[in-house]
């Protein structure tokens, strides 16, 4: 156990506990250097942790899973908020002695797991009785974050495929998500039809989810300073997605249409279809869909991409292996074939000249 009698303390409020001490005597007890590989900005000002935590909403009895704990900021504030059972998954060993600290203050409400959350199997480490039908009022689970920059964009399409599919932390009905993005991924992750932020991720995230833009936290209130701002996101899992076909689907939907973000969505579109059927797929897509050609990728709603959706689904079934289809692969191809084709004329060429 740690001493009491450290310059300043901090009292987790509803439970009996022992004082802590501050998270900037943590850092400095157990010597947690930052590590800017790990994106390590931590938050040490516990009324911007507070509000972080409110955004989630009553948190009294509630499970929790935190990621990235760090140096304990945000812990702190989720157990002062009422969580009965909080599971913090942290990557860097170097916080499991802090956090094991805070547990021994806080007994039976954290359990502390070392590992990646990008591979972290947290649907095995709740109850299966707080699980809520899809179509009920959300789970009592909360998934809370500063993430790391790093990891953010990848750790929220899975989770936003998890829901799709409704599998992973999602097996347990709509679980909410309240996470920290850089600025510029929160504007985009809410950014409406039409506007410059409009991106693949803004699509994605809001056909299934709706996403709240909560507030932006300035760079400077994190150590060390990040070049860049903060925003933090609430998200609730819709009852009804708004687009009923396959995540991947509609990711490779959503992906060909944004690839020429200035052009005219007929070209990103087109790109879905084999060259030798190119025009004629990508016309029947968008008239079947009656989406304009000319609109830009940013300034198609969430209702005309699921128009899309179902299009290209229907085309999919009428052609054997379109979905599969990549450009790309098929660029690689005439690449190599024209590659080869000009060593043999090379070839042929010095054959007549030596
Ligand atoms: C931005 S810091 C936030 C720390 C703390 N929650 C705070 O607000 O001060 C991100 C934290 O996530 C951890 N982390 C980085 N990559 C991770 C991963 N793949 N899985 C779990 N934790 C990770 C870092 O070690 C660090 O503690």
């Amino acid at each position: 156990m740690y001493q009491t009698g450290m310059a300043a303390t901090q009292k987790l409020s509803g439970c009996r506990l022992p004082p802590l001490p501050t998270i900037g005597e943590i850092i400095k007890l157990y010597n947690l250097k930052a590590q800017k590989q790990l994106s390590q900005n931590f938050l040490l000002d516990t009324r911007l942790t507070d509000k972080i935590v409110r955004q989630a909403g009553n948190l009294n009895n509630a499970h929790v899973c935190e990621v990235g704990p760090g140096p304990g900021g945000l812990t702190r504030s989720i157990l002062k908020a009422g969580a009965a059972d909080l599971l913090v998954v942290e990557k860097d060993m170097r916080f499991i002695p802090g956090l094991q600290l805070l547990s021994e203050a806080a007994p039976g409400r954290i359990r502390i797991a070392q590992g990646d959350i990008l591979a972290y199997k947290l649907e095995r480490r709740f109850p299966a009785n707080i699980t809520k039908t899809w179509e009920d009022d959300p789970p009592n689970l909360h998934i809370i974050g500063n993430l790391p920059f790093n990891v953010s964009t990848p750790l929220i399409i899975k989770w936003l495929e998890q829901m799709s599919n409704r599998t992973g932390i999602f097996m347990f009905g709509r679980t909410r998500l309240t996470l920290t993005f850089q600025k510029e991924v929160a504007e985009r992750l809410t950014a409406s039809t039409g506007s410059r932020q409009r991106s693949r991720l803004s699509v994605m995230a809001q056909y299934l989810t709706t996403v709240k833009s909560c507030f932006t936290i300035p760079g400077q209130a994190f150590v060390p300073k990040p070049n860049v701002d903060v925003g933090v996101v609430h998200f609730t899992p819709l009852a009804q997605p708004q687009i009923q076909q396959p995540f991947k689907l509609v990711e490779k939907i959503v992906k060909n249409a944004f690839q020429f973000r200035r052009k005219h969505c007929r070209r990103g579109l087109g790109m879905l279809f084999p060259e030798s059927q190119r025009q004629e797929l990508t016309e029947e897509l968008l008239c079947s869909a009656d989406v304009d050609p000319t609109l830009r990728p940013t300034e198609i709603s969430i209702s005309e991409f699921r128009a899309l959706a179902d299009a290209y689904s229907k085309l999919c079934n009428e052609n054997q292996g379109l979905f599969d289809y990549d450009f790309r692969e098929e660029l690689k191809f005439k690449h190599q074939v024209k590659r080869q084709s000009d060593r043999s004329n090379q070839t042929e060429l010095s054959d007549g000249n030596p």
